[in-house]
């Protein structure tokens, strides 16, 4: 199925359930569905989590694969500063933050808008951090088959903010590293890199 875009692509049937899930809960949290300003509201949370959950009907493999080109550029490729908006597993709240990326070709680049597609594919699906992680780094790794593929997520999490443990300043850094970014040379570079204006 094509992946939601906007209003007219969602499925009225699944946002008609979503709908009346949320309309149930608002009853159950004290609320009075009735009033005018909420009269529309159970339909709008049910099209903004179906738009936050639209990476279930979306395929990262195919997207890369949609560009990529042969070319001998054998340095790295570095794409960072991507916001990353996904939802946590266990409390569905948001966590938000940076995804900061790079390979190193083998004989194929891919178009660079590819590699934040891939990122939000996997981000708008309920998550942990990091698994969001790995996936992206996978997804890369055996798709383009690069030399290498390293992956820094750097996120804040709702659940810790709003409630639970309250803490509003803490971030949460998870990373992974395939091929020469398991060498530390390559691996140092990279963390140069990202920490740089000048990347
Ligand atoms: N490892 C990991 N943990 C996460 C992520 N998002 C949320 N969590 C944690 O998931 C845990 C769930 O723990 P539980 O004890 O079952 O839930 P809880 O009672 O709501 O926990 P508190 O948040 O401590 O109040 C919490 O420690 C959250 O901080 C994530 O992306 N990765
Ligand atoms: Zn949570």
């Amino acid at each position: 199925m094509a992946p939601y875009r906007n209003l007219e692509e969602y499925n009225i049937e699944i946002t008609n359930e979503v709908k009346d899930h949320f309309a149930k809960i608002m009853g159950d949290i004290g609320e009075d569905i009735s009033r005018d300003g909420l009269v529309k509201t159970p339909e709008r949370a049910a099209k903004a989590m179906l738009f936050l959950t639209q990476g279930y009907k979306q395929d990262a493999t195919e997207i890369l694969k949609s560009a990529m080109f042969a070319e001998s550029y054998d340095d790295m490729v570095i794409i960072k500063d991507i916001e990353v908006y996904s939802l946590c597993e266990h409390h569905m709240l948001p966590f938000f933050g940076k995804a900061h990326i790079a390979y190193i070709p083998n004989g194929h680049i891919v178009g660079l808008s590819k590699i934040p597609r891939v990122v939000d594919v996997f981000a708008r699906r309920l998550q942990v951090q990091e698994r969001l992680t790995h996936d992206i780094l996978e997804c890369i790794n055996t798709t383009l088959k690069p030399k290498g593929v390293a992956v820094v997520i750097e996120a804040a999490h709702m659940c810790m903010m709003m409630r639970g443990v309250q803490k509003q300043n803490s971030v949460t850094t998870t990373s992974g590293f395939r091929g020469q970014f398991e060498k530390q040379e390559t691996r140092n570079e990279f963390l140069k890199l990202i920490s740089s204006d000048l990347s």
